[in-house]
């Protein structure tokens, strides 16, 4: 979970690989009018989250059913948005990669993105709602090099390191 570009596309797949699970990006499963919102600059709310929040969630549960824990990239930038996904697998681990605003806005300068803007970026600040300590999860700082995060999450999961 994070802001867009605190780098949960990349550490999600760098997790994926080092646990050795299937990998998916809340991006690829945003309803298209989500992208276009987006893409002409506007947040979305509540309700444009909803659905997409659904589609990850039953997607979560239905590989937990097949007893496939995967690794998911998503934003959850709100508790009751995360509640949601938890409603699926009550297990979920939230691993919040934190980040000062400049140090991502200035990422987000240097890659391209299908359809996010950078000037949505304050308004990914302005929604985010940090970790509960009531909830599963732990923080990692983005300006660790993806595989001291990596092994920050192993750290954390009580996870034997590779070798
Ligand atoms: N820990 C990191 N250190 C340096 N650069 C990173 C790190 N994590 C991500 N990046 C870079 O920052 C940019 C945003 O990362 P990305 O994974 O797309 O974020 P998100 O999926 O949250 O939008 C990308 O260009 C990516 O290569
Ligand atoms: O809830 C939202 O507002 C979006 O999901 C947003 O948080 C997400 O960041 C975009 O889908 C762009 O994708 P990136 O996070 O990869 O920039």
């Amino acid at each position: 979970m994070g802001v867009s570009g605190s780098g949960k596309s990349t550490i999600g797949q760098s997790l994926a690989d080092a646990f050795g699970r299937e990998f998916i990006d809340g991006d690829d499963l945003h309803p298209t009018a989500n992208k276009q919102k987006m893409a002409a600059g506007h947040a979305l709310n509540d309700e444009d989250r909803a659905p997409w929040l659904e589609i990850i969630a039953q997607r979560i549960g239905s590989e937990l059913a097949e007893g496939q824990p995967i690794v998911v990239a998503c934003s959850a930038l709100k508790r009751r948005y995360r509640d949601q996904l938890v409603s699926y697998a009550p297990e979920t681990v939230f691993v919040h990669l934190i980040g000062e605003r400049d140090v991502i806005a200035e990422r987000q300068s240097h890659r391209t993105h299908e359809y996010m803007p950078t000037s949505l970026l304050d308004s990914q600040f302005a929604t985010l709602e940090p970790l509960d300590d009531a909830e599963n999860g732990f923080v990692v700082d983005v300006t660790l090099t993806p595989e001291q995060i990596v092994a920050a999450v192993r750290d954390e999961l009580g996870t034997p390191h590779a070798g």
